[in-house]
């Protein structure tokens, strides 16, 4: 690969002997992988190959997985680069705990956080790019996130709204992304001699915000996929000196590699933090700090919030639904109406007065004049045992149906609305009508 003019002579500068290994890893390819979902009932049911574990993420593998294969399609996997995977791990969020994923799309990491939370606390993944705020919120419904709520605001907008909220905050900041230069060439274009330094100055902002958001007694993750000192030690460096923050060191074991003081101030609490180098492990290479405020976490505070509930015709019309076509007890959590669609909220919402929120929760469908259209989230979100119809797809079938086609099937007569799986996994949903099972898939997710 064709490195940028100045990087190789930083690199030399900073690795000494090892700089020949780490220049030598940009002519090698890429590395891929992928996490399997835990929130499934049974996340071992792939057609993948398990050989190669992640030795440092939990459910973390070596490979690759094709964007059409229903295991993708059914949210039982998530891609994600191997090193990009020590974060989740690292922030290892607890299940109850109230946490901010910052710059959290395309979801890879709000993915990853939701895994250790286990369906219990409140996520809150926020984008700033409101394109990618939709792809994040479409990544959450399919691997069936049903206690997270997507915003799309910028990260002053959040302190204001939100003093001293937060458990966990995870930073995965944009960044200069030398540590993408394998797989994205456009990365290795944007870079020059200062761009480290102005993608430094956007992150000592973000984090200035993000500071006044923990809560006492509040984890801070911080990480990039750069390699560079300015956006990794130095931001680090940065923080010790401007806050009340430490950092917690982590455990240094397998292919983790402790930060280097000496490229910032010399601090050796910044030791703590690590790296992972592509030279030394099959990975593209990361940097993950663990900070904690001092402090005791304090009760949540619950948000005021001013919902609106469903009317007592729409109360009607769901239920009808449910009833219909879940088993009792499936969709927990307020029901709350934003426009047309109606959500099951997650618990522990904080105030979302002055907050821009796409996705408020779990969607469940759409009021469409006198009528209920259920939310193809369900599909993914629900286990299949909770819907009372399903429809198995044959391999031959699936990629039609995933194309728009209908399927015939004779049983059950009536109108139902059902769920369509292919080898158990449920991908998508249908109405059934008279034999014909009409296609409900939505017209994006279609190939
Ligand atoms: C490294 S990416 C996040 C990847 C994501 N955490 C994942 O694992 O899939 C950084 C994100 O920060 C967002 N971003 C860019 N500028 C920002 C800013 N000033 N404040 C907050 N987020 C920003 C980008 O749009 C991008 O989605």
């Amino acid at each position: 690969m064709q490195l940028p003019d100045g990087f190789a002579t930083k690199y030399r500068a900073l690795l000494g002997s090892e700089a020949d290994a780490f220049l030598a890893t940009f002519d090698e390819p890429a590395t891929t992988g992928f996490r399997l979902n835990p929130l499934r009932p049974d996340p071992t049911n792939v057609a993948l190959d398990l050989q190669a574990p992640i030795s440092y993420s939990q459910w973390g593998y070596y490979g690759k997985v094709a964007g059409n294969a229903i295991d993708h399609v059914s949210g039982y996997v998530y891609s994600q680069e191997p090193s990009a995977q020590i974060v989740g791990a690292v922030a290892n969020a607890q299940p109850g705990l109230r946490v901010l994923d910052l710059c959290a799309a395309p979801g890879g990491k709000s993915t990853h956080l939701a895994s250790t939370m286990a369906g219990q606390g409140l996520l809150v993944s926020n984008e700033i790019n409101a394109g990618r705020a939709r792809v994040l919120s479409s990544n959450l419904e399919r691997f069936g996130v049903t206690n997270a709520i997507v915003t799309n605001n910028d990260p002053d907008t959040l302190a204001q709204a939100w003093p001293e909220t937060f458990d966990m905050i995870l930073v995965d900041a944009p960044c200069s992304g030398e540590g993408m230069f394998r797989k994205d060439h456009d990365a290795v274009q944007y870079w020059t001699p200062t761009y480290n330094a102005e993608c430094a100055t956007r992150q000592r902002e973000i984090l200035a915000a993000t500071v006044k958001m923990l809560a006492p007694g509040g984890t801070l993750v911080y990480s990039t996929c750069t390699f560079a000192p300015e956006e990794d030690e130095q931001i680090i460096a940065w923080l010790l000196q401007q806050t009340d923050l430490q950092v917690v060191p982590l455990d240094h074991q397998g292919p983790l590699q402790p930060a280097h003081p000496e490229w910032a101030d010399g601090n050796p609490a910044i030791a703590g933090a690590g790296r992972l180098w592509p030279q030394s492990h099959r990975g593209e290479g990361h940097f993950v700090a663990r900070l904690q405020r001092p402090g005791t976490l304090p009760a949540h505070v619950a948000g005021r919030n001013r919902l609106q509930l469903p009317t007592r015709d729409q109360q009607t019309l769901w239920q009808e639904f449910a009833d219909a076509t879940l088993t009792d007890g499936a969709i927990t959590g307020t029901l709350a109406v934003f426009g047309n669609y109606l959500y099951a909220l997650p618990a522990d919402l904080p105030n979302l007065k002055g907050v821009r929120v796409i996705h408020p929760g779990l969607q469940l469908g759409e009021f469409k004049k006198r009528r209920f259209v259920p939310s193809h989230s369900l599909a993914t979100a629900l286990p299949p045992a909770t819907f009372k119809t399903v429809v198995a797809l044959t391999d031959d079938e699936y990629p039609r149906y995933r194309h728009g086609e209908t399927v015939r099937r004779a049983e059950p007569s009536g109108r139902h609305f059902v769920l369509v799986t292919n080898r158990g996994k449920g991908f998508a949903l249908g109405h059934l009508v008279n034999g014909t099972v009409k296609n409900l898939l939505p017209k994006g997710l279609r190939v």
